[in-house]
C-alpha cells in the first residue's frame, strides 16, 4: 500500500498530495532537510528510470524530480513492502500533471493555485496496481508521447481516453488548456471543484481524426486486446481444473502472465471518490526456501540462523565499516583480552589476580557486543568463580581457558531449559482428536516498549503459521495509538493476498477500533476465533514504556482475560542497557504465576555482531529468545541458533 504521494516545490511548498495513511510530516521533511538542503545523504540514484530512494523510520521514499519547474514528486510507503510498480507510477504522474499544469506552474503566483488531481492520480495508481497485480505483463505502456497525446485528446468527441491516463474528459481540457493557451479565464469547474480550463480550449476540436485521437484510440484498441485476451486466458484456465499455483515475478517485477488470479485489491473508485486506504499493493511472492524448510512431515519450519544470517550480518557489517558507523569497534576486542596474557601457557593454577585484568578487558569486550553491564559483570564474575585455582590445561592458554569458560555460559544461558516448539503445541491443541479442539484456539500474544517491532512481527509470525496451513486471526487490541489498527489491516490484507496466492491457511482480522478496553476486546476475539474455527490467535498490544506503571498494570487484566498460551516480547536488538529493566519489567506484569514465555529479537539485521541484547534478556530473565527478526519483510523471521549467537559474541 502507498502510504503517501506528495508534489512539492524545492522551497518545500506542497502543490498537491495524496494520503493513504497516516505518515508523520517529519518524514517528508527529513527528506528534503538530508536530500535537498543539506544534502548530507548520499542520494541513492537509481540507473535508468529508477527512481532514488531514501529511507526514514518505517518508510521508503522514492521520488522524481521535474528540475525545470523546480518540482519533486515524492512516494512514501513502507519499507516492509516491496510495491513493484513506484517508478512508473512516478514517471507518469510527473509526466501527467507536469503536461497538465506547466503553464500555471510558471505562473509567479504558482505556489498558491490549486491542482485539481486527484482523480488523475487515483487512475494512475489503480492501474498500476492492477497492471502488477493481475499478470499484465504484456499490457502495452505508453510512451511519454502517448500520454501527452491522450491528454490533449479529450475535446473532440473521440473514444474514451484508454486506462493507463483514463483521464475524465474535463480533466482532459484541463490538461488541453495548460498545454495548449495562455489565457487563464476559467469557465469549467472539473469535478475537483477547480476551475482550471480557458474557455474557448472547451470548444475547440482537433476532429475526430487527428494525430492525436488516432493515437488515443489506438492505445485504446491495444488494451481492450489486452483486456480480452485477458478474459480469454482467463476462461482457458478457469476450463481448466487443477492446484493452484503459486505466483512468479518476473525480472521487471511483474506477476508472471501464466496466473488466473486478479490482484486489484483496490476500490473500484468509478465515481471519483477516495480509494479504500487499506488498498493491497502487489505483493512480491517470498520463496520458501529462503526462510525455512519442509519437514518430512510436511510441517515449514524456520531456518535459523547459521551461516545464512552470517551472510545478512556481514553484509551490514561491512556497510558499516565503509560509512565508518560501526561504533568506533575495529575488528574484535578479545584480541586485547589475549594480549594480556598471551605468555602463560599450559598447567597455570589460575589466581584472581591472574584473572583479574583479563577478566576487565572481556566486560569490555561484552559491552561492546551491546551486552548490558549488569549482564557482562554477573557473566564475568561466574566465569572467575569458575575459573579460579583451575589448572589451564597442557598447552592452554589462559586465554583460551577464559573463552572456552565464557562460550560455555553464553552456551548455557542461551539454551532454553525447556521446549519451545509453537507448532507442536498448536498442533497439540488443534489436532482435531483433541478434546481441546472444541475449547478454544492456541493464543499467541505479542507485547513490548513503542516502536519495537511488534506488529511487523506478529505478522511474519503469522506468516510463518500460514506456510502451515493454519487459520489465523489476527486481533487488533491496541486500541489506542491511532494509525495501529490501519497497520494492522494492511499487515492482514497483504497477509490474506500472500497466503490465498500460495493456497495456503486462512487469516483474518479481529478489529474494535480505537478507546475500548483492550483485554475485553483480546477476549472477545478469542470467543470470535473458537466459534469460528481458528487455529490461533494472535493479539497486537499497545506499545508501552516499561516504567509507565498505569500502562503496565493493564497488562494484568489483558493476560486474565486473554489467557494467552505464549506471551512474546519483543526488544530491539539494538536497544542496549535498557533491555534488562524492560525483560524485568513486563515479565512480572502479567501477574502472580504468569511472566513471558519468550523474547523476539527484533531488528538483528541492523547490529553486525552486536548481538548482546539477547543475552542480557535472557540473563535478566531466564526465559528464552523464540524468535528474530532480521529484517522488514514477512519472510525476515528466524529461530535463534545458539552457536551462531556465541560465535559472533565472541568475534
Ligand atoms: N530492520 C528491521 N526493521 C524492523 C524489524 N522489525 C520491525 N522493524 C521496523 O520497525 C518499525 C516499527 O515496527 P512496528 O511493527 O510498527 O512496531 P510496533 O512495536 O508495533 O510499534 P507501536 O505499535 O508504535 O508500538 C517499522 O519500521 C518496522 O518495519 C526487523 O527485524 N528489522
Amino acid at each position: 500500500m502507498l502510504d503517501s504521494f506528495e508534489i512539492i516545490t524545492t522551497s518545500g511548498v506542497v502543490l498537491w498530495s495524496r494520503s493513504y495513511a497516516p505518515v508523520g510530516t517529519q518524514i517528508i521533511n527529513s527528506l528534503i532537510n538530508d536530500v535537498f538542503i543539506e544534502e548530507k545523504l548520499q542520494q541513492e540514484s537509481g540507473a535508468g528510470s529508477v527512481a532514488p530512494r531514501y529511507k526514514k523510520e518505517k518508510y521508503t521514499l522514492k521520488w522524481k524530480r521535474a528540475k525545470d519547474l523546480g518540482l519533486i514528486f515524492v512516494a512514501v510507503y513502507q519499507s516492509l513492502l516491496h510495491l513493484t510498480w513506484i517508478d512508473e507510477l512516478l514517471d507518469n504522474i510527473k509526466t501527467i500533471f507536469v503536461e497538465m499544469y506547466k503553464d500555471q506552474l510558471k505562473q509567479p503566483n504558482s505556489r498558491a493555485i490549486e491542482y485539481p488531481f486527484d482523480k488523475y492520480f487515483d487512475q494512475q495508481v489503480k492501474e498500476l496496481e492492477s497492471a502488477a497485480g493481475t499478470a499484465v505483463g504484456s499490457r502495452p505502456s505508453l510512451s511519454v508521447e502517448e500520454k501527452k497525446d491522450t491528454l490533449v485528446e479529450a475535446d473532440n468527441g473521440g473514444p474514451p481516453p484508454p486506462p493507463i491516463p483514463g483521464l475524465l474528459p474535463a480533466q482532459h481540457h484541463a490538461a488541453r488548456a495548460a498545454g495548449n493557451s495562455n489565457e487563464s479565464s476559467p469557465s469549467q469547474t472539473p469535478e475537483t471543484s477547480r476551475p482550471v480550463t480557458p474557455n474557448h480550449i472547451l470548444t475547440g476540436k482537433t476532429g475526430p481524426g487527428g494525430r492525436s485521437s488516432r493515437r488515443a484510440r489506438k492505445a485504446a484498441n491495444a488494451n481492450a486486446n489486452v483486456s480480452s485476451g485477458e478474459d480469454s486466458m482467463k476462461k482457458a484456465k478457469n476450463a481448466k481444473s487443477g492446484a493452484k499455483k503459486m505466483r512468479k515475478w518476473n525480472a521487471e517485477g511483474f506477476a508472471d502472465e501464466d496466473d488466473d488470479e486478479i490482484l486489484d485489491y483496490s476500490a473500484p473508485n468509478v465515481n471519483g471518490s477516495e480509494p479504500e486506504a487499506t488498498a493491497t499493493p502487489a505483493l512480491e511472492a517470498v520463496d520458501q526456501d529462503s526462510w525455512g524448510t519442509k519437514t518430512k512431515k510436511g510441517q515449514f519450519v524456520l531456518k535459523d540462523l547459521g551461516d545464512e544470517v552470517h551472510s545478512i550480518l556481514e553484509n551490514a557489517d561491512a556497510a558499516k565499516s565503509k560509512a565508518g558507523t560501526s561504533n568506533g569497534i575495529v575488528g574484535s576486542s578479545l584480541g586485547a583480552i589475549s594480549g594480556l596474557f598471551r605468555n602463560f601457557v599450559g598447567g597455570k593454577v589460575l589466581t584472581k589476580a591472574d584473572l583479574e585484568k583479563p577478566l576487565k578487558a572481556m566486560e569490555e569486550h561484552l559491552l561492546k557486543k551491546n551486552v548490558a553491564r549488569e549482564a557482562a559483570v554477573r557473566l564475568c564474575d561466574a566465569v572467575e568463580q569458575e575459573l579460579i585455582g583451575k589448572r589451564t590445561g597442557s598447552f592452554q592458554s589462559i586465554d583460551a581457558a577464559l573463552r572456552s569458560a565464557m562460550e560455555s555460559s553464553l552456551r548455557k544461558i542461551l539454551t532454553p531449559t525447556s521446549s519451545l516448539d509453537i507448532l507442536r503445541e498448536i498442533e497439540a491443541v488443534t489436532a482435531p482428536s483433541t478434546a481441546q479442539r472444541q475449547r478454544r484456539p492456541y493464543v499467541i500474544s505479542i507485547v513490548g516498549v513503542n516502536g519495537v517491532g511488534k506488529s511487523t512481527n506478529l505478522s511474519k509470525i503469522c506468516f510463518f503459521l500460514l506456510q502451515n496451513n493454519y487459520r489465523v486471526l489476527i486481533a487488533a487490541c491496541d486500541t489506542f495509538r491511532s494509525g495501529a489498527v490501519e497497520q494492522l489491516r494492511v499487515h492482514a490484507r497483504n497477509l490474506k493476498e500472500l497466503s490465498s496466492r500460495e493456497n495456503v491457511g486462512h487469516v483474518e482480522l479481529y478489529e474494535k477500533g480505537y478507546g475500548k478496553d483492550a483485554a475485553n476486546v483480546a477476549k472477545d476475539a478469542v470467543s470470535y476465533g473458537a466459534a469460528n474455527e481458528f487455529d490461533v490467535v494472535l493479539i497486537d498490544t499497545a506499545g508501552r514504556r516499561h516504567n509507565d506503571q498505569r500502562l503496565m498494570s493493564s497488562l494484568e487484566k489483558f493476560a486474565k482475560f486473554a489467557q494467552p498460551d505464549k506471551i512474546f516480547m519483543v526488544g530491539e536488538a539494538l536497544v542496549g542497557t535498557d533491555s534488562v529493566m524492560q525483560a524485568r519489567n513486563f515479565n512480572q506484569a502479567f501477574g502472580a504465576g504468569r511472566g513471558l514465555d519468550g523474547f523476539i529479537i527484533s531488528k538483528c539485521d541492523t547490529v553486525g555482531d552486536m548481538v548482546g541484547t539477547l543475552v542480557s534478556m535472557v540473563h535478566a530473565t531466564g526465559i528464552p529468545v523464540a524468535f528474530l527478526g532480521v529484517g522488514q519483510h514477512y519472510g525476515d523471521l528466524r529461530g535463534l541458533s545458539v552457536p551462531w549467537a556465541v560465535g559472533l559474541l565472541m568475534k
